[in-house]
């Protein structure tokens, strides 16, 4: 396995994920987290999935206009729980509990289908959450995306470009600097603390039929 910090210069990790902490580099990348042989599996339960195309969502085709028609679908309980156990790293329960006065503890995983046109425009992962029975949204507050399909090429695009906000924001558009340009490549595991603005660049037409097969969601935590 290879642990990557996600730089756009990509440098090796100098420590292991046992001292890593999301406090002191909120983006991780690693390589090869899933084996061609668990992708395969992932791609099977995507493949019976009940998917819905972004553009018959209202809720989620208001938060991200002009962004194609992308599918999203329920991950199915075998893999959410394949998912978690293999999320069990002291260094994501380290940053949830670091959030003080916590009531409860959620979690929201999805499958995600991007073909040729498709991406997600800059957002920061906040807007989203919706309110549950009267109580606010709960709060994101780690991003996990996942990469299933067999290939990519670098010119299929879908590239997942993260920034940094950097001085104030000009007629209330954030004035942003890119800090990685993570290729969606096979197998990878990114995470990064919310909120961070970021986008799913369009997938390119040379992408054919291929299609970026991804997991992604959150580690939430509400509050009283
Ligand atoms: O697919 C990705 O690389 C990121 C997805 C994402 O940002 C989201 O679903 O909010
Ligand atoms: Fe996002």
């Amino acid at each position: 396995m290879n642990i990557k910090s996600g730089q756009v210069r990509e440098a090796l990790l100098p420590v292991g994920l046992e001292s890593f902490s999301f406090h002191q580099t909120p983006v991780l990348v690693i390589e090869n987290f899933w084996s061609a042989e668990e992708r395969a599996q992932f791609r099977q339960a995507m493949n019976r999935a009940n998917w819905n195309q972004l553009q018959d969502m209202s809720y989620v085709r208001q938060d991200f206009p002009n962004s194609g028609n992308w599918a999203k679908a329920e991950i199915a309980q075998p893999q959410g729980q394949l998912l978690l156990s293999r999320l069990e790293m002291p260094c994501i329960q380290q940053y949830i509990e670091s959030f003080p006065n916590i009531t409860r503890r959620h979690l929201g995983f999805s499958y995600y289908s991007y073909g040729v046109g498709d991406c997600l425009l800059t957002h920061d992962d906040t807007d989203q959450g919706r309110p549950v029975g009267g109580k606010p949204a709960p709060r994101r507050r780690l991003a996990v995306v996942s990469y299933f399909h067999e290939e990519w090429e670098c010119d299929w695009g879908g590239e997942l470009m993260i920034y940094s906000a950097t001085g104030e924001p000009t007629n209330g558009k954030p004035d942003l600097a890119i800090t990685h340009c993570i290729a969606p490549n096979p197998g990878s595991l990114v995470m990064f603390t919310v909120p961070r603005f970021h986008r799913v660049c369009r997938v390119d037409q040379t992408a054919g039929d291929h299609k970026r097969l991804s997991i992604a969601g959150w580690f939430m935590t509400e509050h009283a």
